[in-house]
């Protein structure tokens, strides 16, 4: 069936913040209210306009959220201290590392140093492996998005055929470890696979995570299919001008699939919105644990 169907992220994006509210209400009279420190690492303006947004979006769900801007020439060493000292503030209940990191500075060595308490993308080498086990409540947020966005479809996914195209550690891969536990059947497509629209063609969910504006034109979708676009891409337009664009050909693939999400308007603005539920949920475990250990907080609000 073909419905052409658009999937409004915001929509979805403000449904799951509203969730929130209750939660972020509890643990603060608890005295566990959620306070997300975000890192950035030299100048990437892009980020600095996803790092605003997820401020924005922080403060409305009732979250504190306090950014930490590094100069580019940070060294490993210094990186190491800030996060370290994060890591013992017990005000701060979440980290989210910003990407990229300038060339210089091993990511994966900084997102091990974050706490597994207080990784709120579940991007330490021990909280990825959780979604191996299919412990998959908190996950990375783009990757969690994006599936929860496939499920708004209402279609079954036990038994689906889905491709994945890319297969970042951030993005592609936890696309993939997600849908295996919903019973999908998953092809992951990346720069080496050999005729992609073969794989595309195939799918009835396709995701796509390239960073590369119109890889997939309406040729390479199957009708009726899921289309899921996760790539964000600056282009230029004859008259000078710059907008934001996905990695599949928007009007050529609209009257093929049955659904597609926009770029704006998809999967960006639920991204935000999982990293919020995200931080809760790191609040809820820290507590938890502490409770555990120490009973509870006797200065909390009764
Ligand atoms: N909406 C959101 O919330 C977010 C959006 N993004 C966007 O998603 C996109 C991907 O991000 P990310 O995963 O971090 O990017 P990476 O650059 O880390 O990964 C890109 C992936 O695409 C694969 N690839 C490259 N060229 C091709 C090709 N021609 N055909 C098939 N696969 C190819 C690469 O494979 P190989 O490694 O084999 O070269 C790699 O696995 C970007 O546009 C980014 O801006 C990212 C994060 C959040
Ligand atoms: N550790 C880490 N985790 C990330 O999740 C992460 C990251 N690093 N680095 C950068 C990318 C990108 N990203 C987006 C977040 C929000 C929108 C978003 O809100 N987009 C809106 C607005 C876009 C616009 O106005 O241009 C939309 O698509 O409608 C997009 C992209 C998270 N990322």
């Amino acid at each position: 069936m073909v419905n052409n169907q658009i999937i409004d992220g915001r929509k979805v994006a403000n449904g799951i913040l509203a969730e929130l509210a209750d939660q972020v209400a509890d643990l603060k009279k608890a005295g566990w209210g959620p306070k997300l420190n975000s890192i950035t690492i030299g100048d990437v303006d892009a980020v600095q306009l996803y790092v605003r947004n997820q401020k924005r979006s922080a403060e409305k769900a009732g979250l504190l959220f306090e950014e930490h801007h590094f100069p580019a020439d940070t060294t490993q060493e210094q990186m190491l201290a800030a996060i370290s000292a994060m890591n013992a503030d017990p005000r701060v209940t979440g980290i989210i590392l910003q990407r990229p990191v300038p060339h210089h500075l091993s990511i994966k060595q900084l997102q091990a140093a974050i706490h597994p308490l207080k990784d709120v993308e579940g991007m330490h080498p021990a909280s990825i492996g959780n979604i191996v086990y299919n412990e998959v409540e908190l996950g990375p947020c783009t990757a969690m998005a994006s599936v929860e966005l496939l499920k708004r479809t209402g279609l079954k996914l036990a038994g689906m055929e889905v491709v994945v195209v890319g297969h970042s550690e951030i993005v592609g891969k936890p696309i993939a470890f997600l849908l295996m536990s919903e019973g999908a059947t998953v092809t992951v497509c990346h720069h080496m696979t050999r005729n992609l629209s073969v794989h595309s063609r195939r799918a009835d969910a396709l995701f796509v995570a390239v960073g590369k504006a119109g890889l997939i034109s309406g040729d390479m979708v199957k009708p009726g299919a899921a289309v899921i676009d996760i790539g964000i891409n600056q282009v230029t337009l004859a008259d000078g001008t710059t907008k934001v664009v996905g990695d599949v050909d928007y009007e050529s693939v609209l009257p093929v699939c049955g659904w597609i999400t926009p770029v704006p308007g998809g999967v960006g603005p639920v991204t935000v919105s999982v990293l919020l539920r995200n931080a809760v949920i790191g609040a809820q475990r820290q507590r938890k644990h502490y409770e555990r250990l120490f009973g509870s907080n006797p200065t909390a609000a009764q």
